[in-house]
């Protein structure tokens, strides 16, 4: 069937998720090819184990959303926000649209796959039909296994197998519909949800970073890309990503998060530059293999976010907040240095830029958070669960699988994890990678005056009191085992 063409059937219902777009969305084209379509998103903060989205999360799902009307309005199609679970909600307005058809693309966390399933029995249940699509990942979890028939646990291999196969090309921008749908359900103003912060707002930084929305999104594949000549972004990638300091990296994390722009869609561009760009193409796109394993582990492993993937970490003695016995092994004052890490005072520049290009534009180059997640996790003691919820209120890109997936990487608990003893000293690495220091300067304006705090730990101290905490770990395995 072409993109005009539709069958003279009755109203299709597109309910959207983590996939605001347009462009390359199956669900969207299959409800535009079935009949005159409505288009439905659900802020489902209610439905058992959904987790509650973070302060910039939910200040670029505002923009996102209205975006996405925007775009949706050029096609004719009409799109209703309501609040409430999901599995109520859905139903309800297929049967207010009396649509024939539900349609969405998948998600791949536990208490989504759970609400979609019961979604999907309700609305068959009330005579309708339901479907849903892959559209957020190259590859469905349960279609990639090792020749044993398990997941991988490795990334290596992993990405060896899944990027040698075919990925589709992404759908075109679908036309606008000839009919409008006969009901449109009453729906609730975006504003009246207040995903925006108001006392106070401190939301300007992030407005002058960023554009949410698919146009922005898809600017910035193109901007990145570049043209197929040594000019591309990507012919410097594998060496410029490490430097906070250049914009060497796509920043895409955001519009991936959200769904503005789709993985098919950055995998082509990429490949349309391997000419050019060889190397960088290539290193590139195992960076997408790194967000494709993290879903891919998440979907294997639901509870990713609380529990440690390597359960003999359950005995490591990390310090989280109200804990009575703790101290980390920094000593007293832990909740001080959490703090200090929170706001960027800790006294190492590298941490502090990071923590504090964080707060005020909702992302943090990836150098820069391995370095900050170790020093939280290994040099103050504090648990990765307590970084990864200060990243997942703060990050506008926290995704559920990427955020706890990499703290559990690097606190070394996790899959195809950074081995615990890589504990990454900030001030070496700040002279490797910020030599000039001119990323720290950006951020910390007083660096070098005496309003700078002092570093607040011994970075060998505290290196040796985490060795020792993991090397008695290891024994007391040995003991269990023995
Ligand atoms: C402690 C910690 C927490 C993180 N939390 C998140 C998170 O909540 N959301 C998130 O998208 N990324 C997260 N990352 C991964 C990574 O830091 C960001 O994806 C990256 O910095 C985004 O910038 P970019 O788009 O310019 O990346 P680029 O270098 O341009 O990479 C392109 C894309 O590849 C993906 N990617 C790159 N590195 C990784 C990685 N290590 N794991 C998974 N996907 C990756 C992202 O989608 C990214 O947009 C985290 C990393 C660490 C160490």
């Amino acid at each position: 069937m072409t993109d005009t063409e539709t069958t003279a059937h009755g109203t299709a219902l597109v309910w959207f998720r983590d996939d605001l777009r347009v462009r390359d969305n199956p669900a969207l084209r299959a409800a535009l090819a079935h009949g005159p379509t409505v288009a439905l998103y659900v802020l489902d903060e209610s439905s058992p184990g959904i987790r509650p989205l973070g302060g910039a999360a939910r200040w670029w799902l505002h923009h996102g959303l209205e975006d996405l009307a925007s775009s949706l309005e050029h096609l004719g199609v009409p799109l209703v926000f309501r609040r409430g679970p999901a599995a109520a909600v859905v139903p309800e307005v297929a049967a207010q649209a009396r649509a024939e058809l539900v349609v969405w693309n998948r998600r791949y966390g536990a208490p989504e796959r759970r609400a979609d399933t019961a979604v999907k029995s309700l609305v068959r249940a009330a005579g309708r039909e339901a479907e849903s699509f892959q559209a957020s990942l190259l590859h469905e979890p349960w279609e990639v296994a090792t020749q044993q028939g398990n997941h991988y646990k490795v990334f290596t291999p992993f990405w060896k197998e899944v990027s040698g196969r075919d990925h589709r090309h992404p759908l075109p921008m679908p036309r606008p519909q000839r009919e409008a749908p006969d009901r449109v359900p009453r729906g609730e103003d975006l504003s009246s949800w207040a995903l925006l912060p108001r006392t106070p707002d401190w939301s300007g930084p992030l407005a002058r970073a960023w554009t949410p929305g698919e146009a922005a999104g898809l600017e910035v594949l193109k901007d990145f890309v570049g043209p197929d000549t040594a000019d591309s972004a990507l012919v410097e990638y594998p060496e410029a990503r490490d430097l906070p300091g250049r914009p060497a990296t796509s920043r895409l994390s955001p519009y991936l998060r959200w769904g503005h722009v789709s993985p098919f869609q950055v995998w082509h561009a990429v490949a349309d530059r391997r000419r050019a760009a060889p190397e960088g193409s290539a290193v590139f796109a195992s960076e997408l293999g790194w967000r494709e394993f993290a879903w891919h582990t998440l979907y294997h492993h639901p509870d990713l976010a609380t529990e440690n993937l390597r359960p003999e970490f359950d005995d490591y003695g990390w310090w989280t907040p109200g804990d009575p016995s703790g101290t980390g092994p920094a000593g007293g004052g832990i909740e001080q240095l959490l703090d200090a890490w929170r706001t960027g005072r800790t006294g190492f520049p590298l941490v502090d830029a990071g923590q504090r290009e964080l707060w005020a534009t909702g992302w943090m180059h990836n150098r820069v958070r391995m370095v900050s997640a170790s020093f939280l996790v290994k040099n103050l003691g504090v648990h990765w669960r307590v970084g990864e919820e200060w990243f997942w209120d703060t990050l506008v890109d926290a995704d559920a699988a990427s955020n706890p997936f990499n703290w559990q990487w690097v606190a070394g608990s996790g899959a195809d994890a950074a081995p615990f003893f890589r504990i990454f000293n900030p001030r070496t690495q700040g002279k490797k990678f910020d030599h000039d220091g001119a990323y720290a300067r950006a951020w910390i304006p007083e660096l070098g005056s005496t309003e700078y705090p002092q570093e607040s730990v011994d970075l060998a101290e505290t290196r040796a009191a985490a060795l020792d905490e993991y090397r008695s770990l290891g024994q007391s395995e040995g003991r269990r085992r023995a």
